[in-house]
C-alpha cells in the first residue's frame, strides 16, 4: 500500500511521490515513533501547511498516510475489525501545523470511534516538531469510553517511550469491562526486600509493606527478600533475583511489585524493563496512601507537593511514569485527579503549591503566637503510626478524631484543650504518624504540619506496647524527630544521640515522655516493668483508660517543669523587658505600680537566670 489518502488535490504529484516514500520507514520495536519518522511528518506540514497523519501498526509499520484532517473516514479498518473489547493495534500520529499539539476534540472522537492504541498529535513549526500530546483510552464507563490526554511533552521526552505495558494493561481491563467500570481495581502486588545487617528484621519489614500495600487498596500475592550487604546499584537486588520474581509474578498474577526501600530512577527503570510490569517503592506507596487519606485542603497540598518531587526526576523520558498511565498505586494524586505527568506542568505546580504552602504556614504561626500569647502550655503526641495517639486524645479530651486499626489513620493536626489534675489547662495536638522509612519528600512537605511537634513544649511519645517490634518502632520515631529537628536546627546533637534509647528524657532542651500504651493487650508485667524502668514513662491503656491518671500527674509536673510562676519587677527604665516577656515567657498579667511594672509570669526555665534579678518573690504581696 502506497497511495497517499484525503486531501491530496492541488498536491503536486512529485511531492506526493516523496510523501509516499515515508511508508519505507518502519518504527523499531518498543518505539512509537523514530526521529525521522517525526522529521519527515514536520518537514512536509511544513512545505504543504496541512495535517499529515500515520497509523502504524504493532509490528511498527506504517499503514495509512492521510492528509488533512479527516481521521475516522478514511481508515477503513485496514486489518479486519477487530473484537469490541480489543483496541485496534494501530495508532495514529498526526500534526498539527499550529504548533500546538494539544489534543482537539476530532482528535478525541476519532481516538473513542477507532479504538486507537494510542492518538499522538506533534505541534509543528517551521521544520521541527515543537512539542508532542497524546491521548489514551483509559477505561469504560456508562456506555462509553473514558479518555485521557498527557502533554505537552518534549519530543525527546516522548519518542523512547514504550507503550507496550500500558496497551497491555489497557487491553486486560476493557476484557472484564463488564465487570470493571475503571481501569485497574484490586492490584496483585509482590513485595520485594533485601535483608541487611543493622536493619529491621526481613519479615517486620515486609509484613508492614504488605500492610501498606493493603492500605492502599493492593493484594498481597507473595514476597521475595535477598540477603546483601547493600542494594545492586542497578536492580536493587541480583539479576538472578529479577529472574525470580518475573517467574513468581506470573505464577502468581501480581500486577505490581513492590519494593521495600525508595529506588532510583535508574533502578526503578531497569526494573521495570526487565519485569514488565508497574514497579513502585515504599516511598511511592506511602505517598499514594497519604493521597488517599489527605482530607484538609492543607494536607492535599502537602502531598501533591511530594508526590511531583518524587515523580519529577523519575520522568525520564523512558516511558516510567507513562506505563503508570493506566491507574492505580502511584498515579492518584490527592484530589479527584491523576498525578500530572508533564515535567514543564510538574514544575509550575510545584511553584505554585509551595507558595500556598506558605501561605498557611504563615496564618499557623499566626495561630500559634495567638495561642502562645493564651499562655497555656502545649504538648504533642507522636509515634508510630497505629500506636493509639488519636485513642489517646479522644479519651483525654473528648474530642472525636478518627482513631481506627489503620496505618495512617491520621494526617491532620487537631488540638484540643486538656485540663490537668491541679486545674490549669493545656493544649494537646494530635499529629501524623511516624513509620521507618518515611519518605523525606513527606517530611519536607509536611514540615507545616510537623510544626506543631517542633514548637510544642512538650512531647508526648506513644509507643503501642502490644507491638513486638515496639523497640525498632521507637527507634524510627527518633529518627524522624531527629530528622525533623535537624531541619530546624534544634536539639540535633541531643537526638542522635537518643535515637538508640527507647526513652530518652530531655531530647535537647525539649522533654519527652513516653507512654507505654495498649497495656490491656501485654499480658507479660515483667515486659511492662522493664519499660517502666525508663526514666519518665507511663503504662497506659487509652482504650480501657487504665492508668490516664497517672499520666495526667505526669503531664502536670511536665508543664510545670517546663515553666515557673514568679512575680517580676521591671523598673520603668527597662519596660522593654515586658514586651520580650511577651515573647519569652507565659505573662498572666501585668500590674503597674510606682516602683515599677509588675509581671506575673510563668518562666520557662531556660530564660529564668536571664530575669533572676528582677524576681519579687513567688508570691508578690499585693
Ligand atoms: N487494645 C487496645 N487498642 C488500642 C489502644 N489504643 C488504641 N488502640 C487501637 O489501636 C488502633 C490505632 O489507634 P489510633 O488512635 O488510630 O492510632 P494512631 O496512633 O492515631 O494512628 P495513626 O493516626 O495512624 O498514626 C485503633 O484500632 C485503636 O482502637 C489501647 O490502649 N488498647
Ligand atoms: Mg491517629
Amino acid at each position: 500500500m502506497t497511495e497517499i489518502y484525503g486531501e491530496t488535490h492541488g498536491i503536486k504529484q512529485s511531492i506526493i511521490s516523496t510523501l509516499e516514500r515515508i511508508y519505507d520507514m518502519s518504527v523499531p520495536h518498543g518505539q512509537t515513533i523514530s526521529l525521522e519518522l517525526a522529521g519527515a511528518l514536520a518537514e512536509f506540514t511544513t512545505l504543504l501547511k496541512r495535517e499529515i497523519a500515520v497509523y502504524i501498526n504493532r509490528r511498527g509499520l506504517i499503514i495509512r498516510i492521510t492528509v488533512g484532517d479527516a481521521r475516522t473516514v478514511s481508515l477503513a479498518d485496514p486489518e479486519g475489525r477487530r473484537a469490541l473489547n480489543r483496541l485496534s493495534g494501530i495508532r495514529c500520529i498526526h500534526t498539527h501545523p499550529g504548533g500546538d499539539s494539544r489534543l482537539s476534540s476530532v482528535d478525541a472522537a476519532s481516538l473513542k470511534e477507532m479504538r486507537f492504541d494510542l492518538m499522538v498529535a506533534l505541534g509543528v513549526g517551521k521544520n521541527e516538531i515543537r512539542e508532542v500530546s497524546f491521548g489514551y483510552i483509559s477505561g469504560y464507563k456508562q456506555d462509553s469510553y473514558e479518555i485521557q490526554t498527557v502533554g505537552p511533552l518534549d519530543i525527546n521526552d516522548f519518542i523512547q517511550a514504550d507503550f507496550n505495558y500500558l496497551v497491555s494493561q489497557i487491553e486486560r481491563q476493557l476484557e472484564n469491562r463488564e465487570k470493571a467500570s475503571e481501569l485497574l481495581e484490586t492490584e496483585r502486588a509482590l513485595t520485594v526486600g533485601i535483608e541487611r545487617q543493622g536493619d529491621w528484621d526481613i519479615h517486620d519489614s515486609l509484613t508492614e509493606l504488605g500492610q501498606l500495600a493493603e492500605t492502599a487498596g493492593a493484594e498481597v500475592a507473595g514476597s521475595v527478600w535477598q540477603k546483601r550487604s547493600q542494594p545492586d546499584p542497578a536492580f536493587y537486588i541480583g539479576k538472578g533475583k529479577v529472574q525470580e520474581i518475573n517467574l513468581l509474578r506470573q505464577a502468581k498474577g501480581a500486577d505490581i511489585i513492590v519494593f521495600d526501600d525508595e529506588l532510583s530512577p535508574a533502578q526503578q527503570r531497569n526494573l521495570e524493563q526487565a519485569l514488565g510490569s508497574k514497579v513502585i517503592d515504599r516511598t511511592a506507596l506511602i505517598l499514594d496512601i497519604f493521597a488517599q487519606r489527605a482530607r484538609s485542603h492543607e494536607g492535599k497540598l502537602q502531598v501533591e507537593l511530594a508526590q511531583l518531587k518524587y515523580n519529577l526526576p523519575r520522568l525520564g523520558g523512558q516511558g516510567l511514569v507513562l506505563s503508570r498511565l493506566g491507574g492505580g498505586i502511584g498515579t492518584r494524586g490527592p484530589g479527584e485527579t491523576k498525578l500530572e505527568v508533564d515535567r514543564r506542568r510538574i514544575r509550575t505546580r510545584i511553584t505554585e503549591i509551595q507558595r500556598e504552602i506558605e501561605t498557611h504556614k504563615k496564618h499557623r504561626k499566626l495561630h500559634r503566637e495567638r495561642r502562645q500569647e493564651s499562655r497555656i502550655p502545649t504538648i504533642a503526641l507522636v509515634g508510630y503510626t497505629n500506636a493509639g495517639k488519636s485513642t489517646l486524645l479522644n479519651k483525654l479530651t473528648d474530642a472525636s478524631v478518627l482513631a481506627e486499626d489503620k496505618l495512617f489513620a491520621t494526617l491532620d493536626p487537631t488540638t484540643r484543650k486538656i485540663r490537668l489534675p491541679n486545674g490549669k489547662e493545656a493544649l494537646l495536638s494530635d499529629t501524623v504518624g511516624f513509620i521507618q522509612k518515611l519518605p523525606h519528600q513527606l517530611i519536607a512537605a509536611f514540615r507545616g504540619t510537623l510544626e506543631e511537634v517542633v514548637q510544642a513544649d512538650l512531647l508526648l511519645h506513644v509507643i503501642d506496647a502490644s507491638h513486638p517490634q515496639y523497640q525498632q518502632q521507637s527507634d524510627a520515631v527518633y529518627e524522624v524527630l531527629k530528622e525533623l529537628n535537624a531541619v530546624n536546627a534544634v536539639n540535633a546533637v541531643n537526638a542522635v544521640n537518643a535515637v538508640n534509647a527507647v526513652n530518652a528524657v530531655n531530647v535537647g532542651k525539649k522533654p519527652i515522655f513516653t507512654v507505654f500504651n495498649k497495656i490491656d493487650k501485654q499480658d507479660n508485667p515483667a515486659v511492662i516493668e522493664r519499660m517502666l524502668r525508663e526514666p519518665s514513662s507511663v503504662a497506659v491503656s487509652a482504650l480501657t483508660g487504665e492508668n490516664l491518671d497517672k499520666l495526667l500527674d505526669m503531664l502536670e509536673i511536665g508543664t510545670k517543669r517546663y515553666s515557673r510562676d514568679a512575680v517580676l519587677l521591671i523598673p520603668y527604665a527597662e519596660s522593654g523587658l515586658v514586651a520580650e516577656l511577651y515573647e519569652t515567657a507565659i505573662v498572666n498579667r501585668t500590674e503597674y505600680r510606682p516602683e515599677g511594672i509588675l509581671v506575673f509570669a510563668s518562666l520557662p526555665i531556660e530564660t529564668r537566670g536571664r530575669y533572676e534579678t528582677y524576681v519579687a518573690g513567688d508570691e508578690y504581696n499585693v
